[in-house]
């Protein structure tokens, strides 16, 4: 199997092309999910403060690092910055928290999870009497600045962010000393960002693809939503190259040249998803593919 070569970010650090995703795993699955996907080969995990499990990861990256079967310089541990938290005082708090579950010192990259903020306080998901998220009033780009001072302060050697448009990203790049390195978003064959991901490239913004094997297990799909893994499509291009859709899936990112997070707890899927290095999709099969377009958008934020 051909090594897999990172993605090199425009500061010059790099990041492995596979990364295992954390949402929806469970704190009581999730340890055991990392502990296998490093004795399989990742070298990346995607967490954030909301998966509400990065203790568990930190369960994980500890009992590697004591068995001496990695060294920390040797994994890239992402978390996010949680709404609540986007007001430039509580920054530096919030990556701590991260850094204490995770049993880290610092993060290889901290992003701003979503670009909207909501009303600080110990509620993770304020809401009012309609059931509407309650704004806070900061803006991203105040937000910004106090993640840069992450970097000077050596907690987290690369910032970047999430569910950004190209108005928002242009804003931060406005005022930004640092600029973001990472742009992660939902990218799948239903929703290529082809638009986006073209805007990236041109800011030198690396792009990672979540929910890349259609999130199945995410909260409230509809039992009747199309299900990207059993598309026929799909199923006809994994059958060409003898390979399972989802590694197709996860192809399908990389050959584009973004970066992947696919979330398993099942070790059989953790190294199927990574059983990756040994075919390459065609520029044909990739048009094909991105012919799926239909703004199948899987994940929001709601109101
Ligand atoms: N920045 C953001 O706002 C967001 C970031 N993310 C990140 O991206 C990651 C991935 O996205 P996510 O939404 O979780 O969804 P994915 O598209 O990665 O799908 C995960 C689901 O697919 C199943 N699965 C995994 N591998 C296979 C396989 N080989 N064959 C069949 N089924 C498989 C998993 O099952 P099982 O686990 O049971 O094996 C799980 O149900 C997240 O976990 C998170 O880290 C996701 C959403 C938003
Ligand atoms: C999954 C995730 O990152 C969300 C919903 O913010």
């Amino acid at each position: 199997m051909a090594a897999p070569v990172p993605v090199i970010f425009n500061n010059g650090r790099t990041c492995p092309v596979i990364g295992l995703g954390t949402w929806k795993s469970k704190p009581g699955e999730v340890t055991q999910a990392v502990k296998d996907a490093i004795d399989i080969g990742y070298r990346h995990v995607d967490c954030a403060h909301i998966y509400l499990n990065e203790k568990e990861v930190g369960d994980a990256l500890r009992a590697k690092f004591e068995e001496g079967k990695i060294k920390r310089e040797d994994i890239f541990i992402t978390s996010k910055l949680w709404c609540t938290f986007h007001r430039p005082d509580l920054v530096e708090e919030a990556i701590k928290t991260s850094l204490k579950n995770l049993g880290l010192e610092y993060l290889d990259l901290y992003l701003i999870h979503w670009p909207q903020a909501f009303k600080e306080g110990d509620d993770l998901f304020p809401k009012d009497s309609e059931d509407k998220f309650i704004p806070s009033a900061v803006d991203y780009v105040d937000t910004w600045g106090a993640l840069e001072a992450l970097v000077e302060k050596g907690l987290t050697r690369t910032i970047g962010l999430s569910n950004f448009n190209r108005r928002q990203i242009e804003r931060v790049l406005e005022v930004a000393k640092i600029k973001p390195a990472v742009l992660q978003i939902e990218v799948h064959p239903y929703l290529n960002q082809e638009k986006l991901f073209e805007f990236c490239k041109s800011r030198d913004i690396a792009v990672t693809a979540y929910s890349p094997l259609g999130s199945p297990d995410r909260p409230g799909a509809a039992p009747t939503a199309p299900q990207l893994l059993q598309d026929p499509r799909l199923l006809a291009l994994a059958d060409k190259h003898s390979k399972t859709t989802a590694q197709i899936l996860i192809r399908y990112a990389i050959d584009r040249g973004m970066i992947v997070i696919p979330k398993s707890v099942t070790r059989s899927r953790i190294q199927e998803n990574f059983n990756v290095f040994d075919f390459q999709l065609t520029l044909e099969d990739i048009k094909q593919i991105s012919a799926l377009e239909c703004n199948g958008r899987l994940c929001t934020m709601g109101e």
